[in-house]
């Protein structure tokens, strides 16, 4: 990669990093800045300014109402884009009448930009801000200065987007932990039950065959665990996990479900193919000598969704078929509600 390519990704966003916190963001903005302007309103009338006194309570009020139908989950009354605008207004006519006194409040005012809105529209509002007061400070203070205004809002932006990447990247690999077991690298339960979560059946079901799933347990691994010490238990499942890997194809979905239980997901597979897969997988790990000479085996219980009633049932049915399996003496694939058959054969 282009050196210049990768300094230019240092400040790249991918996502709306602060989209969750936004609405309590904008809720803490308003009541901070509420208060802030409540003080220098009492200022302004101790001055004898009744009328900048007057207004200064006025849009102290509304920055704290909305601040407090932002905090019980109500839309505000002025939405924060309208806010925003007002406040660039403000800065401008302040820097135009002020010179550096107003354009120091472009400073804190790219903060606010880029913490409450969503990145595009940061970026939009910035342009309006940064633009118009560059050309004002060239006005009112000469050409010299504006340009130290320009460099320094610039680095100030720069280091904005610098930090909102970093949390970006943050919150991508706490997600990432959040749904990784860490002893195989597969997804854990939380991200099956996610997946489930975000099935749509009608949509499943106007979209082809699938999903199904295959409940997958190794067989006496107590024994292996008695036998070669938990350590190696752990290297076994660590192996299954790759071997699985293996057989997965695009789109496949591994989750490791409890000690020695996983389920593979398969959005797009009819039964009969993920009868298919399975009867592979069982065949691939009974010939794995991953063990040795000693067996490793797994039963695998299938269940299609498409043949059951909703998804709380689809995962007592792929259950309910791996038992079935272990009690039919383990080491098989068992589709759920079907009468025994000898997929080997
Ligand atoms: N090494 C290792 N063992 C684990 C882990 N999690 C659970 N186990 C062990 O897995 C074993 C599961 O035993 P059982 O539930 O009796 O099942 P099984 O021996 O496989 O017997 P069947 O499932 O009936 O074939 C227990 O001994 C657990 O201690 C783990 O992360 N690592």
């Amino acid at each position: 990669m282009r050196p210049w390519r990768a300094w230019a990704q240092t400040f790249q966003i991918d996502h709306d990093v602060l989209a969750e916190q936004r609405g309590s963001l904008v809720a803490r903005f308003c009541r901070l800045g509420g208060w802030a302007i409540v003080a220098t309103g009492v200022v302004h009338l101790l001055q004898g300014n009744l009328a900048m006194g007057l207004l200064n309570a006025a849009v102290s009020l509304l920055l704290l109402r909305n601040a407090a139908r932002l905090r019980a989950a109500q839309v505000p009354l002025v939405p924060f884009e309208l806010l925003a605008m007002l406040l660039i207004a403000a800065i401008l006519t302040s820097t135009y009448l002020q010179g550096m006194p107003g354009l120091l409040w472009s400073y804190p005012m790219l903060f606010l930009l880029f913490f409450a809105l969503p990145h595009r529209k940061a970026l939009l509002f910035c342009g309006l801000l940064v633009v118009p007061v560059c050309v004002m400070a060239q006005l009112t203070l000469g050409t010299g200065l504006a340009l130290r205004v320009l460099f320094s809002l610039a680095f100030v932006l720069l280091m904005i987007l610098m930090v909102l990447r970093l949390i970006g990247q943050l919150q991508q690999t706490l997600m990432q932990q959040a749904i990784t077991d860490p002893l195989t690298g597969c997804y854990n339960r939380r991200h099956l039950q996610m997946q489930l979560d975000t099935l749509s059946l009608p949509a499943q079901a106007a979209a082809g065959p699938g999903p199904v799933l295959l409940a997958i347990d190794v067989d006496h691994f107590k024994r292996i665990n008695d036998r070669h010490g938990h350590g190696r238990g752990d290297e076994v499942l660590q192996d299954l996990v790759r071997l699985i890997g293996t057989r997965q194809r695009l789109g496949d979905l591994l989750f490791r479900t409890g000690g020695e239980e996983f389920m593979l997901l398969l959005p797009r597979a009819s039964e009969a193919d993920a009868l298919q897969v399975a009867e592979a997988l069982r065949q691939r790990v009974a010939a794995s000598g991953l063990l040795g000479a000693e067996p490793l085996t797994v039963s695998i219980g299938v269940s299609a969704l498409a043949a059951v009633r909703d998804v709380e049932a689809w995962l007592r049915a792929a259950d309910a078929a791996l038992y079935e399996a272990k009690r039919r003496g383990r080491d098989q694939v068992v589709l759920a509600g079907a009468p025994a058959v000898d997929l080997a054969a």
